[in-house]
């Protein structure tokens, strides 16, 4: 691995170094907000990250010359925008918005950074493009999961909060809703929920005009979910349809799937080494073995203060037993896996947004898209594998950016306990031309004080080396 992470334009400032007349105090939703679309306070840490200055850095995604005025957005969504603290685009905003408003409409394949507002960019243009005199359906957005699902159309309906009469439903398994007719100018569903609505003829899908993939390259690449969308697609008669195609991978392999999806789309794409996002700072913890890597975990949460987090594991039975010892031992906990009902997977969310429960277990079921601003550490349990054995980048660059969104910071900490997990690492580093940094657990006081100060000033401590092929304890 050959790059640092580069620490330089590092997106914090000190509450020293930020003039304190900027900040205002006005709290959004979470730990986290942008009051005023300048400062991102973490009143836990007492850190200011100035959202100004990264915006007007032109290395940063988050940058853009143009105001959301000058992308020609009618009134009411900038009124929408400014609601929620929304004062300038990201570099995605500002490059796919005049492309997908164009007219007629063209298709678009998007990649952009985690965390850098893809959402804003596609419902931006449906929210443009939807006639609100009658309830029809005019835009339909697929997203892997429910929770995605669901997180998308309150994106939708909170920028549209000052459209009159604009109706946003989610197609996703509710026993209440079943055999009742989808009603709404926009619809956000799952590809299985929405392949079966269509089937029962539950959705008028003659006036669909725009069809949205969020987390595309996920749902493409998948063999269940890619014939889904395929057949949603095939159902959908509306002449032109526009294509737009959203993620923040789109794996070479991928790209192919995705250009006879969205054919003669625009592109904007990005390389493997430009989509690290800087705010999140990369560790591992070097474990000898499996009993280790449960007592490390557990000793790590005793210790350390943290507002929001997530640990991610590969199975639902590793899921469940270690949801169920770090509550034995007095934490916050939810878990959430494949095989809870709909109304369950609803409950733990709103208990892990609201705050409720500090810590949410999961599997790859959440590693994409899920926005929730008071995480700042992620853990990687078990490091992110393919079926198959091999190593996943595209999963473990999902995971890590549920935090660092927009400009805050983060830390993502993987553990290794063999060989195996140390090779995958070490694989997925190279991929991304990345260092990690060990951790050090000699000294727990030290480890402790080092990555809060990483939450707090994104910058590695003494005790943190970096991950070389030769040379970790337990796992080489
Ligand atoms: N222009 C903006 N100004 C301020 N905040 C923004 C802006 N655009 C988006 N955000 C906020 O940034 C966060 C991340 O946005 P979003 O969830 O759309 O990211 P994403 O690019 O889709 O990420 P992922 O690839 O992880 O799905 C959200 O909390 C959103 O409200």
């Amino acid at each position: 691995m050959s790059a640092e992470i580069p620490t330089e334009s590092a997106p914090v400032a000190t509450a020293s170094e930020a003039p304190k007349s900027d900040i205002s105090a006005a709290q959004t939703d979470g730990a986290f907000a942008a009051p005023g679309g300048d400062y991102i306070q973490d009143p836990e840490w007492d850190v200011q990250v100035k959202l100004k200055d990264l915006q007007a850095d032109p290395n940063n995604p988050l940058y853009s010359i143009k105001s959301f005025n000058e992308l020609q957005l009618a009134e009411p969504l900038v009124k929408g925008l400014v609601k929620l603290s929304f004062r300038k685009p990201s570099k995605i905003q500002e490059r796919a918005l005049p492309l997908l408003l164009r007219d007629p409409p063209t298709n678009l394949i998007a990649q952009s950074q985690s965390g850098t507002g893809k959402t804003a960019a596609f419902v931006l243009n449906m929210l443009s493009r939807v006639k609100l005199d009658t309830i029809t359906p005019q835009a339909l957005v697929l997203a892997p999961t429910r929770e995605l699902a669901v997180q998308i159309r309150q994106v939708i309906q909170s920028m549209g909060e000052f459209l009159p009469g604009l109706v946003v439903q989610n197609i996703i398994p509710d026993p209440s809703k079943k055999g009742i007719k989808y009603e709404a100018h926009i619809l956000v569903g799952t590809p299985g929920s929405v392949v079966e609505t269509i089937k029962r003829k539950l959705l008028d899908t003659r006036q669909i005009g725009i069809l949205v993939l969020d987390e595309a390259d996920n749902m493409l690449d998948m063999q269940g979910m890619g014939d889904q969308c395929k057949r949603v697609k095939v159902a959908l008669p509306h002449k032109p349809l526009q294509v737009v195609l959203f993620s923040a991978t789109f794996p070479e392999e991928v790209m192919k799937y995705a250009n006879q999806f969205a054919p003669n789309a625009d592109e904007i794409t990005l390389k493997p080494s430009q989509t690290v996002v800087k705010g999140i700072r990369q560790l591992y913890l070097d474990c000898n073995n499996l009993q280790e890597k449960f007592d490390t975990l557990l000793k790590f949460y005793g210790l350390m203060t943290i507002a929001s987090s997530i640990i991610y594991v590969r199975t639902r039975a590793t899921s469940a037993s270690l949801a169920q010892r770090m509550i034995s031992e007095g934490h916050a906990v939810v878990q959430l896996s494949g095989e809870l009902e709909g109304h369950e997977r609803d409950a733990v969310m709103e208990k892990f947004r609201s705050g409720e429960a500090k810590v949410l277990i999961t599997t790859n079921v959440l590693s994409r898209g899920i926005d929730v601003q008071s995480v700042t550490m992620v853990i990687n349990y078990d490091i992110p594998e393919d079926k198959d054995g091999r190593p996943d980048p595209e999963t473990y660059y999902h995971r890590i950016g549920r935090t660092g969104r927009f400009g805050r910071v983060g830390v993502a900490i993987s553990f290794v306990h063999d060989k195996d997990s140390w090779d995958r690492l070490y694989a997925i580093a190279k991929h991304f031309d990345m260092e990690l940094h060990l951790l050090n657990t000699d000294d727990w006081d030290k480890v402790e004080d080092e990555v809060s100060n990483m939450i707090k000033h994104n910058r590695a401590g003494a005790s943190i080396e970096t991950m070389q092929k030769e040379g970790t304890a337990g796992a080489s």
